[in-house]
C-alpha cells in the first residue's frame, strides 16, 4: 500500500540547490536532485500549510490560525512590474541574503515563487511555494526570495500588530533575533536527538525481552518491562537498555 502523500507537498516542495550563477528563476535542483522534508523545515522552525486559496476570506482554518498565532494584521504583495512600485529595485532587495526580527508570514494565493533559506551547514534549501501553500520563516533566519520562470506571486502577509517589513542583510549576527533562532534551531536539534536515542532504548529493550523470554529468565523480563513502564532520562535509559540487552544476551549464551 502506498503511503498517503501530505497534502501540503502538493504546493510546497523543497530542495537544496546548485551553486552555478545562472539565472535566479530556474529551479536550481541539484544533480542528482536532492528534496528536503517538510518535516525537516520545521527542524528549522519553518512552519507550513496547505489552505484553501480560493476561498481565503471565510476558510475557518486560516482564522484558525490568524487567532492561534496571534496574526492580527493581513495585506497583500502582488509581485509583477504592472503592480509593484519600483519592481526591479524591489526584486533586487528581496533576493539579497537577510533576516527580519520577526516572523515573515506569507499565504501564497495565486502564481508561485521560491522562498530559500539557509540549513545549519548554510546550504541553501529552495522552497517552491505554489497556490495554496502557506509558509512562516522564523524570525532571525537568514532567506531570500524570487519569482519562478511563471514570474508571478500574489501573497497574503501576515503580523502579529504592526507590522515590520525591514530586511537586515547578511551579516546581521548581532541581532537577539539571531541568538534567539540559533538557540531555538539547537533545542529542535537535541530534541530530535533525543527522541531517537529513546526509540533506540525502546528497542533494545524490546530485544531484551524477546531474549529473555527465549531463555525464560524471568528476572531480566521484568527489569525490562519496569524500565518501559518509568519515564526515565534519555541517558538513563541509554544505559539500562544496553545492559539488559548484555544480560539477556549472556543468559542465552550460558549453557
Ligand atoms: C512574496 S512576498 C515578497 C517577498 C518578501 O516580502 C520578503 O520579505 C522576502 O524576504
Ligand atoms: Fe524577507
Ligand atoms: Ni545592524
Amino acid at each position: 500500500m502506498v503511503a498517503p502523500q501530505d497534502p501540503r507537498e502538493e504546493v510546497i516542495q523543497a530542495w537544496y540547490m546548485d551553486d552555478s550563477d545562472e539565472d535566479q528563476r530556474l529551479p536550481h535542483h541539484k544533480d542528482p536532485k536532492e528534496f528536503v522534508s517538510l518535516d525537516q523545515l520545521s527542524e528549522l522552525g519553518v512552519l507550513s500549510w496547505r489552505l484553501d486559496a480560493d476561498n481565503y476570506e471565510t476558510d475557518e482554518e486560516l482564522k484558525k490560525i490568524r487567532e492561534d498565532r496571534g496574526y492580527s494584521y493581513m495585506d497583500f504583495c502582488e509581485v509583477c512590474p504592472e503592480k509593484l512600485p519600483n519592481y526591479e529595485e524591489k526584486i533586487k532587495n528581496f533576493f539579497e541574503e537577510h533576516l527580519h526580527t520577526d516572523e515573515e508570514i506569507r499565504y501564497c494565493v495565486a502564481g508561485s515563487g521560491y522562498f530559500d533559506v539557509r540549513d545549519r551547514n548554510e546550504k541553501w534549501i529552495r522552497i517552491w511555494v505554489k497556490k495554496g501553500g502557506m509558509i512562516v520563516l522564523p524570525a532571525g533566519c537568514y532567506h531570500r526570495f524570487t519569482l519562478d520562470t511563471d514570474n508571478y506571486i500574489k501573497a497574503m502577509r501576515l503580523f502579529v500588530g504592526d507590522p515590520v517589513w525591514t530586511p537586515f542583510n547578511r551579516p546581521h549576527d548581532h541581532l537577539p533575533a539571531r541568538d534567539m533562532f540559533k538557540i531555538s534551531c539547537r533545542r529542535k536539534l537535541v530534541t530530535a536527538l533525543s527522541m531517537l536515542l529513546r526509540n533506540l532504548c525502546n528497542s533494545l529493550l524490546i530485544g531484551s525481552i524477546v531474549l529473555a523470554l527465549i531463555n525464560k529468565e524471568t528476572s531480566v523480563y521484568m527489569v525490562c518491562l519496569c524500565l518501559r513502564l518509568l519515564e526515565l532520562p534519555v541517558w538513563f535509559n541509554c544505559l539500562c537498555s544496553i545492559s539488559a540487552c548484555l544480560v539477556a544476551a549472556t543468559a542465552v549464551n550460558s549453557p
